[in-house]
């Protein structure tokens, strides 16, 4: 017996140790890797500014003072060239990324193709494209010919996309110029943004505070207004989560509509979890004016792409004056918002009301339940695919939380889910969440089926149009929050499972009664709770958004209602 616990034992050390020798030579060949990557960026960095001031600091300071419609109209009337307003985009961007660090690479050719834009206006046939010269930024994943697409992978880089997807394609059709790729957690299964590629991109209103992820650069860059306009990607909140920490709005599009050949994805091969690009910018007016140009023209993705189905802008839903129905609720029931949070819904419904909508109370089903579906769905090898990634490349200290859990067996996790449940039943719930076989993902994928007729069967009962909730648990945190509290993705995940269209729309600030509330009355009934609570606080000041989501290819009233709540907010 004795013979074999010492081989056994051996065995263990023995792997061990070839593990960790082998982990030891990834990473300092890949450190190697990081810093040269490093250097590159600030050389680009450096080549840009010089494009950039080639343009009169006047007319920057007035082209960069225009909204998305303005800047659109003065290119198309001329009266604003495409290099005029890349050079002052090139400009406002660099200034977003020293605060922020939100760019992984500045596209330099941008300069070239806004030049030969100018040359072809110049032609009396030409006709101008509708966003044309309008400057576009893009998360990093997103395939670019020429360029990497890492997701934060060390192991990644240098292995530049060899052709556009067919949405960047149509982008560039349009006539927007891709200008700049910003920054992604590491795996993009994160609400925070930080890699040991091009490290931590910051909220822009507080430097300790993530601008949230994963398509966290883009919050960062168009929220401290170096972008007018760019492109996230979403799988569980990942353009609606820094929206609501930027103060930025932003749309997270049913699946079916974009084209997604030639895409890249956190996990390919999940089809139950609905993952969408998506537009983000500084307004709603923006995003409709991106969408209603980008699907009036869809047949230009369904041809390419026979899944994308040629469903086209639908402006009498957009523009109706048919009064909404709208539901709403402030707590789901599994993770209760911060005092803030709250607020922005209970506002966004009086100005929803005093435009004649009517809103009423909406309950969303067993929360408990989505949860553990989501995870089970969204990890369907129980994150073997990400972990092994993982594994081959140095891992992202502020994520290492969630890469611990999946490195634990989920049988382990099983077992230890029984006490755990004694004194922290909603950890105990996720521990339950991982697949421990295919009976089980069946089960769970029917399930999903399940709960997306009982939600659509509800809403269709009360005649709702739209459903109005929080964006989030908690305003922007401190990076390495989102790694511990992952289970405050239920807001925004909940419309990947169920594949509603879902936005977000900036409504306000956390204000000191805010905090006096979140002291007094907030929950600290389990480590979650108390984890959020301490990173709300201080946070005075720190944007707030509202979600807003509506089922399949019903984008524009959703559209409809995040633009009415602008309006009631902005009065512009
Ligand atoms: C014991 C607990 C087991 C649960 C393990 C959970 C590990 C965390 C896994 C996933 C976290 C998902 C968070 C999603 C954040 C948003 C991600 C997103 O939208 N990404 C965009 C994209 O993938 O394109």
């Amino acid at each position: 017996m004795l013979f074999y616990v010492v081989l056994l034992l051996l065995g263990v050390g023995a792997y061990y140790y070839h593990f960790t020798a082998n982990r030891k030579k990834i990473i300092e060949r890949l450190e190697v890797v990081a810093q040269r990557r490093r250097d590159d960026l600030a050389k680009n960095v450096e080549e840009t500014r010089r494009i950039a001031d080639k343009l009169d600091p006047k007319r920057r300071d007035y082209i960069g003072g225009l909204d998305f419609l303005q800047l659109q109209n003065e290119l198309q009337k001329g009266t604003v060239t495409c290099v005029e307003a890349v050079r002052t985009y090139f400009h406002k961007a660099i200034l977003a990324h020293e605060k922020t660090n939100a760019v992984t690479c500045f596209i330099l050719e941008a300069d070239q193709q806004a030049e030969e834009l100018d040359e072809k206006a110049k032609q009396a046939s030409y006709v101008k494209p509708p966003m044309f010269g309008v400057p576009l930024s893009l998360k990093e994943c997103l395939k670019l010919k020429g360029y990497d697409t890492t997701r934060g992978f060390v192991q990644d880089a240098y292995r530049p996309a060899t052709e556009d997807s067919i949405q960047i394609e149509h982008y560039k059709k349009l006539g927007l110029i891709p200008f700049c790729q910003t920054n992604v957690p590491q795996s993009l299964l994160s609400y925070n943004c930080s890699n040991p590629l091009f490290g931590t991109t910051t909220n822009p209103f507080d430097s300790t505070r993530t601008c949230g992820g994963s398509s966290g650069g883009e919050g960062a860059l168009i929220g401290g207004r170096g972008s007018i306009i760019g492109i996230g990607t979403d799988v569980g909140g990942s353009v609606r989560i820094p929206c609501h920490f930027t103060g930025t709005a932003g749309i997270k599009p049913s699946k079916m509509r974009f084209a997604h050949r030639g895409g890249g994805a956190s996990v390919p091969g999940k089809p139950m979890i609905d993952a969408n690009d998506g537009p983000m910018a500084q307004d709603v007016k923006a995003n409709v004016e991106f969408l209603r140009n980008v699907w009036g023209d869809i047949d230009f993705q369904s041809d390419r792409d026979p899944y994308c189905p040629p469903v086209h802008w639908n402006e009498s839903l957009y523009s109706s004056e048919k009064k909404l129905r709208v539901g709403y609720y402030i707590d789901d029931g599994w993770f209760t918002p911060t005092p803030a949070l709250q607020r922005a819904v209970l506002e966004s419904k009086k100005h929803l009301e005093n435009a004649g909508h009517t809103v009423i109370p909406f309950y969303p089903p067993r929360l408990t339940k989505v949860m553990q579906l989501y995870f089970r769905a969204v990890c369907l090898d129980g994150g073997q695919y990400v972990l092994n990634k993982l594994l081959k490349d140095i891992i992202e200290p502020t994520i290492r939380f969630q890469v611990t859990l999946w490195m634990v067996p989920t049988w382990v996790q099983r077992i230890l889910s029984y006490p755990v449940s004694l004194v922290f039943p909603r950890m105990a719930v996720l521990m339950q969440s991982l697949t421990r076989d295919t009976f089980e993902l069946r089960e769970a994928y029917a399930d999903i089926e399940a709960y997306r007729e009982e939600y659509v069967g509800m809403m269709m009962k009360d005649d709702l149009d739209v459903i109005l909730c929080p964006a989030s648990v908690m305003p922007a945190p401190q990076h390495d929050i989102p790694s511990k509290v992952v289970s405050g993705v239920s807001y925004t995940c909940l419309y990947n499972l169920l594949d509603f269209g879902a936005g977000v729309v900036p409504v306000t600030t956390v204000s000191k009664s805010d905090e006096e509330k979140l002291i007094n009355e907030y929950p600290e009934t389990d480590k979650w709770y108390q984890t959020v609570k301490k990173a709300t606080i201080g946070a005075i000041g720190m944007p707030i958004g509202v979600q807003v989501a509506a089922p399949p290819f019903r984008e524009e009233a959703v559209l409809r209602t995040m633009r009415e709540i602008e309006l009631a907010i902005t009065g512009k």
